[in-house]
């Protein structure tokens, strides 16, 4: 992989938030890469900080608490931590596009559907006001909305979870941005709703060959989208490879856990698996030693007082775990095999 292709590259990211004059990490030293045109999955249990992580990246984190203390994040090989409001804004949209668990909150409940898609397109494009409208109508369309002429006219309330979805994805691509970034999009809606958005978000990240970082905790969607997969726990990075690799070779005993914990259709279940105990607090988060030591089957004493680095076991598959650190000497490696 050539530095060419690198679109998105995330290094030590450090952003926390400031309880009670003290501050705490809700991500804590992330590093990966996004490259043109691939889909990459972030994975983890609820408050893993996957939505900080992204929030961090668009520059929507809540101004009054949470701050990147440290790191860098380069967008087409520039940093864009130390960038103003405005030169965000005009990042926001444009080059890198979010869309969100639930539209109705992304959503103005009291403009039209054709006045938010016109304003993005006049927000950041040089094209007449009638050109906008048609594009408007055009990018509907291509996110398989039919009466689009219609719905221009339409409020949010007026559409369906899966509509609105839809028009949040258009407004998202109305740019052509280099990088979508989508939270979660499809745990609001139906089932088979969810299903048709996922294989609309594919579509068109073909169609338009953007890069697209989605967040879930659901490896369904993960096996059915992910080129590349980064499993967050607490704040960090525990395990990343190709997509095959996570499935059926993972390392982190907490990616073991997650892949035990899906219900397959083969077996006849009791009771289902799940991963026992719960992600730390902010301020539970252990100083020293590993995050998941607390939860980990395979935990030994050292686990507790040696703080794991993201260590490559081979070429594009890194593990934060001392079990596989082949920095450390000769008798912890025999416990890999
Ligand atoms: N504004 C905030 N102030 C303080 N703590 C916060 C704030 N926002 C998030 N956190 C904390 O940061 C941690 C990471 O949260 P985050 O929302 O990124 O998790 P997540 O992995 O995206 O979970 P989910 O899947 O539920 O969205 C959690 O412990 C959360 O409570």
């Amino acid at each position: 992989m050539s530095n060419n292709d690198k679109l998105l590259e995330i290094k030590n990211l450090h952003t926390g938030f400031d309880i009670g004059g003290k501050t705490y990490y809700a991500v804590k030293d992330v590093s990966f890469d996004v490259n043109k045109k691939e889909v990459v999955c972030i994975v983890g249990e609820s408050g893993c900080g996957k939505s900080v992580m992204s929030l961090s990246i668009m520059d929507l984190l809540p101004k009054h608490n949470g701050k990147i203390d440290k790191g860098q994040i380069l967008f087409q090989g520039k940093d864009i931590v130390p960038l103003t409001t405005n030169e965000m804004n005009n990042i926001r949209g444009k080059d890198i596009s979010m869309i969100f668990q639930e539209p109705m909150t992304a959503l103005n409940p009291v403009l039209t559907i054709g006045f938010q898609m016109d304003e993005v397109l006049l927000n950041h494009t040089r094209i007449s006001k009638e050109e906008v409208r048609k594009k408007s109508i055009s990018l509907l369309k291509q996110v398989g909305i039919s009466r689009a002429e219609q719905i221009v006219h339409e409020f949010p309330h007026q559409l369906s979870g899966g509509m609105r979805q839809r028009v949040m994805i258009a407004m998202a691509i109305a740019c052509q941005p280099q990088l979508l970034i989508a939270d979660e999009p499809t745990t609001a809606l139906d089932v088979t709703v969810q299903a048709q958005i996922l294989e609309l978000i594919k579509q068109i990240q073909e169609e338009v060959g953007m890069a697209v970082m989605l967040i879930t905790h659901d490896l369904g969607v993960v096996a059915e989208m992910a080129d590349r997969v980064v499993v967050m726990y607490a704040g960090q990075v525990v395990e990343q490879s190709d997509v095959d690799r996570i499935f059926y070779d993972p390392k982190h005993p907490y990616t073991k856990a997650l892949l035990g914990s899906i219900p397959r259709l083969e077996e006849k279940i009791e009771v289902l698996n799940t991963i026992k105990g719960i992600v730390p607090s902010l301020k539970n988060m252990p100083e020293t030693g590993c995050r998941f030591a607390d939860r980990c089957p395979e935990a030994m004493p050292e686990c507790r007082t040696i703080t794991p680095e993201l260590g490559e076991t081979e070429k594009g598959h890194a593990v934060r775990c001392i079990l596989y650190d082949t920095s450390r000497p000769a008798e912890k490696a025999e416990v890999q095999s």
